[in-house]
């Protein structure tokens, strides 16, 4: 297998901004269409429609790869972006180049998170063969993955977990990467730092909470979890070291009886930043990440130019205020990787995360 580093496999999946016709390979194989779950106007579960001639899947870069979904799995985006969530940014970045003449980003497929078979690759890709098993979870501005095939970025695809079948991978892409990104790229934490650090995370029971929890604690952490009194026995499953049920009384103050934390991982939002930095070590270089953010909410009110603007001058005033109190605010986004996905693998085929069933 070629290793990430070699010239034939991270460089040249790096190649997202060259030409599209040098990556153009026919597919003999390719249908002209095939079966999804789309969507052609924004609004309730209602829009959703099954057909099976949308569009098959063309290479437009040479780093690109066409999979087969063997499985595919549902986020709370995927809701949001059926009712028109963040349609202004993601339709500026859909189609950047302009190169296809669209009027409209419908017929819209949703769902981020895939795995399955690759099937077809750019001219560029050599990390990856056809008949690879590999996951991935592809970012909002393209087409999704409640298709049979879908396009990615050779950069953004990983080889899937060996112990995992292709549906419980499936669900671990897309909240993996958004903790891993929370976490790790804007939190600092990783497997060098994190011993002894206390971590709180708030929303711990969802997607996003069940892979922090257990990515924290493979890299030492003492975990406190918040969540409601059902989760709790998950919650100790999944490693954490205290388990707050937010709906049996103050929060705040359950929390404040505790020693203070060096990193916060907020997945409720709300009114929860107004107290939360309180809880955080003075001076010591303590961080809370939230993944609750109006930016897409502002550019689809405001439009992209003063939706950024709205955007940097809120983070911006934000950041300063507490840095000024002695702890980092910071923002943090879901990112397609598929280098941090090779990492998510390991951790999952060594035992250290566990895709989390919805019977448990
Ligand atoms: N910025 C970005 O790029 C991204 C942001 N997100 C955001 O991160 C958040 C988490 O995502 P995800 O894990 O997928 O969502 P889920 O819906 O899977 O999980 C949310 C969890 O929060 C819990 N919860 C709700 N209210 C509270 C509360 N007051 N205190 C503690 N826990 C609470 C719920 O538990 P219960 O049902 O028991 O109340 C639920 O398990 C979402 O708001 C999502 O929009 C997600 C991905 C990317």
């Amino acid at each position: 297998m070629l290793s990430r580093g070699a010239v034939s496999g991270r460089a040249l999946r790096g190649a997202v901004g060259s030409p599209p016709s040098r990556g153009l390979r026919a597919s003999p194989r390719a249908p002209s269409a095939m079966p999804s779950w789309v969507i052609d106007r924004y609004g309730p579960n209602d829009v959703l429609r099954f057909t099976r001639n949308m569009v098959f899947p063309a290479i437009n870069f040479p780093n690109e790869v066409i999979i087969k979904v063997h499985a595919a799995s549902l986020n709370p985006i995927d809701l949001s972006m059926r009712s028109g969530y963040g349609a202004t940014a993601l339709n500026m970045k859909r189609d950047p180049l302009k190169l296809k003449s669209m009027d409209t980003e419908f017929p819209l497929t949703l769902g981020r998170d895939v795995s399955g078979v690759v099937m077809e690759c750019g001219l560029n890709v050599s990390y990856f063969k056809p008949g690879d098993e590999v996951w991935a979870a592809i970012p909002p501005w393209k087409q999704g993955t409640l298709s049979e095939f879908v396009v990615a970025s050779g950069n953004e695809v990983s080889f899937k977990p060996k112990c995992l079948s292709h549906t419980e991978a499936a669900s671990l892409p897309y909240v993996g990467l958004t903790a891993w990104s929370a976490v790790n790229q804007v939190g600092g934490l990783n497997q060098s730092n994190c011993s002894g650090k206390r971590v709180l995370i708030l929303g711990a029971s969802g997607g996003v909470g069940t892979f922090a929890i257990q990515l924290v604690k493979a890299w030492g952490a003492h975990v406190t979890a918040v969540c409601s009194h059902d989760a709790s026995t998950l919650m100790k499953k999944l490693g954490a070291d205290d388990v707050i049920d937010y709906k049996s009384g103050n929060l705040e103050q359950q929390l404040k009886t505790l020693p203070l934390f060096d990193f916060i991982l907020d997945n409720v939002g709300g009114s929860t930043e107004n107290w939360a930095l309180d809880l955080l070590k003075k001076w010591s270089g303590a961080t809370y990440v939230t993944l609750v953010t109006p930016f897409l909410i502002n550019m689809d009110k405001l439009g992209v130019a003063d939706g950024m603007l709205q955007t940097g001058v809120t983070v911006g005033s934000k950041t300063v205020k507490h840095l000024f109190k002695g702890v980092h605010y910071r923002w943090a986004f879901f990112m397609p990787s598929g280098p941090s996905l090779d990492e998510i693998a390991e951790l999952v085929d060594s035992g250290k995360v566990l895709a989390v069933s919805s019977s448990e």
